[in-house]
């Protein structure tokens, strides 16, 4: 579960990103976070694995008070939180491999282990056949679904796509969003930061609607909302 309280977040620069969230999103539940550019929705899914820390406000995730946390009990908190974004962000010079492996070889599994995780990893995304692969050689789509299954490698309960569709075109962003669903379906609570307004009203889930730094619309199996 990810409960926030009274969630304040001003960069140093001055610039007030989050300006009082109450949210609180159960496990396994799949929900879109939309707004205009500059709303807060980044800031909003960085606070949650603690790339950003709030001004002010509380923020649990998994039953751990994240204001808190200990600096080296951060690489915990994230092992149980994949990310994917909008640029893939792949090693160029590595393979689909061990891009994948990467995650589990800094947790030290056995040899062993890695390779029938990564293997099972690359089927549940349908690229068992392009492991030894670089980035490159990949379409958008392919490098999204390796990115995709490095986030779920390690079997997080929440997994954060920030805008995951936005460099794709409409049929390969369906795509991705199947594989979304599967892994919700298995229990993982997803939080999708989306600009897709066909997405949100097509494949119907939560809504949180987020306009200067507030939720501004919250609803179950909403709609996106906006004209663009
Ligand atoms: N590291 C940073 N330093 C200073 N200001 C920042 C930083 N990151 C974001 N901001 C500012 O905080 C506000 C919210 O940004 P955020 O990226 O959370 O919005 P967003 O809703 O995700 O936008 P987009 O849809 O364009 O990705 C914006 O005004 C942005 O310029």
């Amino acid at each position: 579960m990810i409960e926030m309280q009274g969630v304040y977040k001003t960069y140093p620069n001055g610039v007030v990103a989050l300006n009082g969230l109450d949210v609180t999103i159960d496990q396994g539940e799949f929900v879109y976070i939309v707004g205009h550019s500059g709303a807060g929705k980044s800031t909003f899914t960085k606070l949650i694995f603690r790339e950003e820390q709030p001004s002010k406000g509380k923020i649990i995730v998994n039953n751990k008070d994240l204001s808190s946390m200990k600096w080296r009990h951060v690489p915990m908190l994230r092992r149980g939180i994949g990310v994917v974004y909008q640029d893939f962000r792949l090693l160029p010079r590595m393979t689909v491999y061990e891009n994948v492996a990467f995650a589990l070889e800094v947790i030290e599994e056995s040899p062993k282990t890695i390779r029938k995780r990564v293997m099972e990893v690359l089927d549940s995304v349908g690229l068992k056949n392009k492991a030894r692969f670089i980035p490159d050689e990949l379409s958008g789509g392919e490098q999204q679904r390796v990115a995709i299954a490095r986030a779920i490698v390690n079997h997080p309960g929440v997994l954060i796509a920030d805008e995951p569709t936005g460099n794709l075109d409409p049929d390969t962003s369906w795509e991705i969003m199947r594989i979304l669903e599967e892994i919700n379906a298995s229990g993982t609570t997803i939080i999708m930061a989306t600009h897709s307004k066909e997405i949100v009203n097509t494949i119907k889930k939560r809504v949180i609607a987020m306009e200067d730094g507030i939720i501004v619309r919250d609803e179950h199996r909403g709609e996106y909302g906006y004209e663009i």
